[in-house]
């Protein structure tokens, strides 16, 4: 499609034994600020890295711009801003910009990207005298310093204090406003809520989500409601409780002294509460709570990890069952040592 930024299709790269992105399929649009998630280790960086070029794929294919990715950076039409590579040491701020301003194809006036990237005051220090934030904000700067279609930015807010990561995303959204595509990679989620229109969720090298945050946090099961039943109001089956029609997970304790405390997480709290009053059910202190994407993403990560376990327990299983047929003995050890990870 022509507003097509970025597609991967059925990526995977590996380091030795290391799976570090596995089957990737994603497509980036014109305009979108899009927030890459995932736990340490999950393939952020790497898959990073294979959208500039920087790394070839062992499968499957990255486009930039319909064609290579090499080809978009080097027609001026990505900025970047990654986590490896040193910036000059023995220059001046201001110089170390003019420079980047003057290679690019389509450089932007270096006043304009000082005070775009909020370096002014810091513009005739030397690069080697920066503190983390300081420095980071240079990158920042040589990541804008021309006309480019996208920005990619890996972790940049890091090092930054709170009133400095504050301007850096004031900038971040003039770019955007500008009609930018901004794909960044982020640990922090509430960056991610507030700035990203589309939220990726990488974990072990997959893509496990991928939508607004409000559809992540409702795909976990987004609110949580908690209430009490009294068991003077009458009993309550469990049953009942698991068939609310927006449930995801249910935890009841008690009763003491005649009370159950329940705590529901749920992706539709107004139709669950309006099913619990249908069934006679008479929740006492009821309270209903939003689901931060923090939670959000600890919930799917979670999940997913417990899946990936189970998946692993029944291949294991299936396999001792072929062993037995086959009258081989099991490797018991090497099955619990996997099935621990
Ligand atoms: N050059 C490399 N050689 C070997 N293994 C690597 C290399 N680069 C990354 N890895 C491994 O690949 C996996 C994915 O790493 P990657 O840096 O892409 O993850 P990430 O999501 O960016 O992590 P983080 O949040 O910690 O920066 C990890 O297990 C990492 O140890």
């Amino acid at each position: 499609m022509s507003d097509e930024v970025a597609a991967f299709r059925r990526v995977s790269k590996r380091y030795g034994p290391v799976r570090a992105v596995h089957g990737l399929d994603l497509v980036l649009r014109a305009g979108e600020t899009v927030a890459l998630l995932g736990p340490n280790g999950a393939g952020k960086s790497s898959s990073l890295d294979l959208l500039l070029g920087l790394r070839e794929p062992d499968q499957g294919s990255v486009t930039l711009f319909g064609g290579a990715p090499r080809a978009g950076v080097e027609a001026g039409r990505v900025g970047a801003m990654l986590q490896s590579g040193g910036l000059m040491t023995d220059v001046r701020v201001r110089e170390l910009v003019r420079l980047a301003c003057d290679v690019h194809p389509r450089g932007h006036r270096l006043e304009e990207v000082l005070r775009d990237a909020g370096i002014e005051e810091i513009a005739e220090r030397r690069v080697d005298r920066l503190s983390g934030g300081q420095e980071q904000r240079v990158r920042f700067a040589l990541a804008i310093a021309g006309a480019n279609d996208l920005i990619v930015l890996d972790e940049p807010t890091t090092g930054m204090d709170v009133s400095v990561r504050r301007q850096f995303w004031a900038s971040m959204r003039r770019q955007a406003d500008a009609g930018r595509t901004v794909l960044f990679a982020t640990h922090y989620l509430e960056e991610a809520d507030s700035v990203a229109d589309r939220v990726l969720v990488l974990h072990r090298g997959q893509l496990i989500a991928d939508g607004s945050a409000a559809e992540i946090k409702a795909r976990a099961g987004a609110r949580r409601i908690s209430f009490e039943l009294h068991a003077a109001d009458g009993p309550v089956e469990e049953s009942v409780l698991r068939a609310l029609p927006g449930l995801v997970a249910l935890d009841v304790s008690g009763p003491a002294a005649g009370v159950r405390t329940v705590r529901i997480r749920t992706r539709d709290a107004d139709a669950d509460v309006a099913a619990l009053y249908r069934a006679g059910c008479y929740p006492r202190g009821l309270e209903v709570a939003g689901l931060g994407l923090e939670q959000a993403f600890l919930a799917i990560t979670g999940e997913q990890d417990r899946q990936d376990r189970q998946d692993r327990h029944e291949q294991h299983e299936q396999q001792d069952r072929q062993d037995r047929l086959a009258g081989r003995p099991a490797d018991e050890e090497t099955r619990s040592e996997e099935y621990a990870r």
